[in-house]
Order: C-alpha cells, then sequence, then structure tokens
C-alpha cells in the first residue's frame, strides 16, 4: 500500500503548553482511520497538524504526495455562521480557492463539476438557496461537495454528524464508505457505535496516540478516557453494548 503521510514522533500544542505528545501515524491510500478520544484529548490537533496548520514543536509530518489538492476538509459544523450570506454553489466552489487563489473566478469546468456533485448528493434543486436556509444533513452534505470538489487524496472530517438525525447520518457514513474506494478518509468522532461500524481503523488520541490495525477498540485504547463509557450499537433497535468496564 502507498503511504501519503507519516507522523514522526510529534509533539504538538499552542503557545508552549504540549497537547499531542510523541505521535507516530502513518497514513496509506484507502485507509479509513476513525479518530476517537475524551473530550480536550487532543483529536483536533492532531487533525491540523496533519493538515499543515500548526506547526509541531518536535518531530515532523513527512508527506510523500504532491501538497496541492492533497486534502479535502470537513470542519465541525458549528464552527460556520449559519447567516453567511453565501449560495449552496458558491460554497462548493469555495473548495477550490486553495488552488485558485482568492480573487480568481470560476470557470464553466468549474461550476459544471459544483453541479455535477450536487446533482450526485441529491442537492441539485438547492443550488440557488442561501446556505443557511438547509437543514443539517443538506448542509453537510453541500460541505461534503465542498470538501470533495478539488479531487482530494485525503478526505478529513471532524465530527460530521454532530447536528443531524440518524437517517442522515446513515446515508453520509454509507457515501464515505462509497468515497473510500478512491480516497482515504481521517474522521474525528464522538460515537463510539458508529464509528466501529464503518472505519476499517480506530486511533485513540488522549495526548498520546494508540492506534492498531483494526476497527476493533482494544482495551488500551478505553483506558485513554479515565472514565466510564457507553457503547450503543446502532442495529435495529439501538442498545448499550458497554456500559461498565473495569477502567
Ligand atoms: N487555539 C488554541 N489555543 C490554546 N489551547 C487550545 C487551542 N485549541 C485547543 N486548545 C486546547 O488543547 C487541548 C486539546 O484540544 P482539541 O480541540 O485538540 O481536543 P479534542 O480532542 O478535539 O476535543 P473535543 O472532543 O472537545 O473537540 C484542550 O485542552 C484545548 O483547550
Amino acid at each position: 500500500m502507498t503511504t501519503i503521510l507519516e507522523l514522526k514522533n510529534i509533539t504538538a500544542g499552542y503557545e508552549t503548553v504540549p497537547v499531542l505528545k510523541n505521535v507516530n501515524l502513518k497514513v496509506e491510500e484507502q485507509d479509513f482511520i476513525g479518530i476517537i478520544g475524551p473530550n480536550g484529548g487532543g483529536k483536533t490537533t492532531l487533525l491540523k497538524v496533519i493538515l499543515g496548520l500548526l506547526k509541531p514543536f518536535s518531530g515532523e509530518v513527512e508527506y510523500y504526495a504532491p501538497l496541492q489538492n492533497l486534502f479535502g476538509y470537513l470542519p465541525q459544523n458549528s464552527h460556520f455562521d449559519q447567516r453567511f450570506p453565501i449560495d449552496v454553489r458558491e460554497v462548493v466552489l469555495s473548495g477550490l480557492l486553495s488552488e485558485k487563489g482568492l480573487f480568481k473566478t470560476y470557470g464553466r469546468e468549474d461550476k459544471k463539476k459544483a453541479e455535477e456533485l450536487l446533482e450526485k448528493y441529491g442537492m441539485k434543486e438547492y443550488i440557488k438557496m442561501p446556505i443557511g436556509e438547509l437543514s443539517g444533513g443538506q448542509m453537510q452534505r453541500v460541505f461534503l461537495c465542498r470538501a470533495i470538489i478539488s479531487s482530494p487524496r485525503v478526505l478529513i472530517l471532524d465530527e460530521p454528524t454532530t447536528y443531524v438525525d440518524s437517517n442522515f447520518e446513515k446515508e453520509f457514513y454509507t457515501i464515505l464508505k462509497e468515497l473510500n474506494k478512491s480516497l482515504c478518509i481521517i474522521m474525528v468522532s464522538h460515537d463510539l457505535g458508529t464509528i466501529c461500524s464503518y472505519v476499517k481503523t480506530i486511533a485513540c488520541v488522549n495526548r498520546e496516540l494508540h492506534y492498531h490495525h483494526s476497527n476493533l477498540i482494544s482495551s488500551e485504547q478505553l483506558k485513554l478516557y479515565n472514565c466510564p463509557i457507553e457503547l450503543i450499537t446502532h442495529g435495529q433497535i439501538p442498545h448499550r453494548v458497554l456500559t461498565e468496564h473495569p477502567e
């Protein structure tokens, strides 16, 4: 398998305070990595380091592929101001800004691609609608189109289904599974039950990173939570599969 990037002994944080310590991680083509961990454990910080938005205190991130259009990023929904006066098409096209620069205009091909993506994900009829008027699920579909319009090799998602209903959530993960046939996915989620059903491997972050090549949560990873956690499966009838455990 081709390695796309590698974190080598990364220590990173803010000002002088480290959040991540001695983190090593190899990201390969076709990976679908779920990142779990307790609040404040450093999941978003890890994404920032991978994206090159936060320079580590020590260690290095090695990229084995050209940086141009390497990443598509779907940030946490809550970070978006819904009053922002921009329509659906413009939101999708803005995924090309890093390649175009701020003041370049979009060409016919760009617009066609945006339309095709919106059609594929059932959002074409909303193309001229202000983004703030969409439901949470519709908005996430549009942001997904924005994240993939530049044909990235790695799609990074931070808690993508926090504000959406369970029907959309299922649909969204089915879309990701399909996308994973042609790109690598790294996704942060709090929902341990769901994440285990869809990802190929799990990385647990609480200052340190515990990673193994399986989609089962190991007892070593559970220990990083430092508190009891619940695991709920989303079968026909959602039920708890893990409520109490020794750590
Ligand atoms: N810009 C920043 N400046 C200073 N400290 C920060 C900054 N961003 C995050 N932190 C701190 O770094 C630590 C890790 O934060 P991070 O957002 O990476 O955790 P997380 O695992 O993503 O949390 P959550 O599950 O709550 O989203 C926290 O203690 C947080 O307060």
